[in-house]
């Protein structure tokens, strides 16, 4: 049968947005999807027409054979357009919650980049909209479809490990700052949430989640209390530039344990490990069970080795590696899943429930709050429609994408 087509549409010109526009035009019988294919039918940029149009040569025309795509001047036409399916919004999390508004308001279903929203109550406004419109909307955490998540989630689930214990993860990136970033940069600007917690640290958060609260049955699923945290602010702006969270997750298992514990740690001078490369390289997901340990090697976000050791000494150690099909970057797969959820009619995916990206939103505002974390109020607020504050394109600096 021939694969089902979806349209999406673009919410903006960034750096991220090149990378998905990339990954989605790629065939995807290269990572053996047959059911769905992906086309670009619009893009718009909230800073110039010049901006869209630039897009649409460099990463849409020829593509896609014959498919058109629009280039708008504003994100308001954009979900105007009825030859689009499903919107990608790729601005900054600030900017997340007015333009889902924007979205939903004009109907259109929605994959958004995370952190889905800066705070838990315009996660849950948004999740409601969505359930009341009766529109798909999820949060684009790539990571959680990638075949070497859904495989050490399985482990997990298959016991293979005994009963998990603790988890760490960290994602420090090893960044000077003051030489990396300038001021205004996502990264560190609080107009734009900037800050690892929302930025970074939610990928320590998805693995501690993913592999503890994920892998539960739903009605078993409790919210972790979040037991400390330390926060460390950048000199120039206040945006945290180091934090760190423990929590403990209520759990019941078959020996009578009643918690399981987190360790989540993002930082931008630090380095999950500057020996990444090398035979020496040390794992950034450490999942400890009873029977055994599950080590994943970063970066944490784009992860493509693991390895299972035992107790048991008469088992052998188990390191797997993974290719990156079709040289995607690894975007393609939540792609996917956002495209299926939508074509069979699905509110929401499974995999990055609302209630999970709820429960990671409420958990990061504990954090900010016990680390005394504030962003502007016009970005806090749960209001809409509001004018952020208006930004000198000309001064943006678009962010490059590691690997
Ligand atoms: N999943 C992943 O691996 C990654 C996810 N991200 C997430 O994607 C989002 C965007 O990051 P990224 O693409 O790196 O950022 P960029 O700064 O490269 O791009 C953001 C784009 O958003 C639009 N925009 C709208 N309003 C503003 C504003 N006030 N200031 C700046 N840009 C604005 C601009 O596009 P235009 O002018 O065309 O409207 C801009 O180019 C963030 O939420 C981030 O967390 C980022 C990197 C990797
Ligand atoms: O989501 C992300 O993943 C990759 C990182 O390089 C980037 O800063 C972050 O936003």
């Amino acid at each position: 049968m021939a694969p089902k087509v979806v349209r999406w549409g673009m919410m903006a010109t960034g750096g991220i947005v090149q990378t998905f526009t990339k990954d989605l035009l790629v065939d995807p019988k290269t990572r053996g999807v047959e059911d769905v294919c992906h086309v670009v039918t619009a893009v718009a940029s909230s800073s110039s027409k010049d901006s869209a149009d630039r897009f649409v040569a460099n990463f849409v025309e020829g593509k896609q054979g014959d498919t058109k795509c629009s280039a708008y001047a504003s994100y308001k036409e954009l979900v105007q357009d009825s030859n689009v399916d499903i919107i990608y919004v790729g601005t900054p999390h600030s900017h997340h919650y007015q333009n889902c508004r924007l979205a939903l308001e004009h109907n259109k279903p929605i994959l958004c980049e995370k952190a889905l929203t800066v705070n838990a109550e315009q996660a849950k406004t948004l999740i409601d909209e969505a359930r009341k419109r009766n529109l798909f909307f999820m949060e684009a955490v790539w990571t959680r479809y990638f075949p070497l998540s859904i495989e050490v989630r399985q482990a997990i689930q298959d016991g293979k490990i005994g009963e998990v214990i603790r988890v760490s993860a960290d994602l420090s990136i090893g960044e000077i700052p003051e030489d990396k970033f300038d001021e205004g940069h996502r990264m560190v600007n609080l107009d734009l949430a900037g800050g690892v917690l929302l930025d970074l640290g939610i990928y320590a958060l998805t693995w501690l989640f993913q592999t503890i609260y994920h892998t539960l049955p739903k009605e078993k699923r409790r919210a972790p209390t979040v037991l400390g945290t330390a926060m460390t602010s950048e000199p120039r702006t206040g945006a945290d530039e180091a934090t760190t969270i423990l929590l403990n997750f209520p759990v019941s298992t078959p020996s009578g344990r009643s918690s399981t514990h987190g360790v989540a740690s993002a930082a931008l001078r630090a380095h999950f490990d500057f020996e990444r490369d090398s035979d020496q390289a040390t794992p950034a997901v450490r999942i400890f069970g009873d029977q055994g340990e599950i080590q994943v090697f970063g970066p944490i976000y784009r992860p493509s080795r693991y390895r299972i050791t035992y107790r048991d000494k008469q088992k052998q150690t188990e390191d797997k590696t993974f290719e990156f099909p079709g040289g995607i970057h690894g975007m393609s797969w939540e792609g996917d899943e956002a495209a299926r959820c939508w074509l069979v009619g699905k509110l929401e995916s499974e995999t990055m429930s609302w209630d999970e990206s709820l429960v990671i939103m409420k958990t990061m505002d504990n954090v900010r709050k016990q680390g005394n974390l504030k962003y502007p109020d016009d970005i806090e607020s749960t209001e809409y429609p509001i004018d952020l504050k208006k930004r000198d394109p000309s001064k943006h600096v678009q962010t490059e994408n590691r690997d």
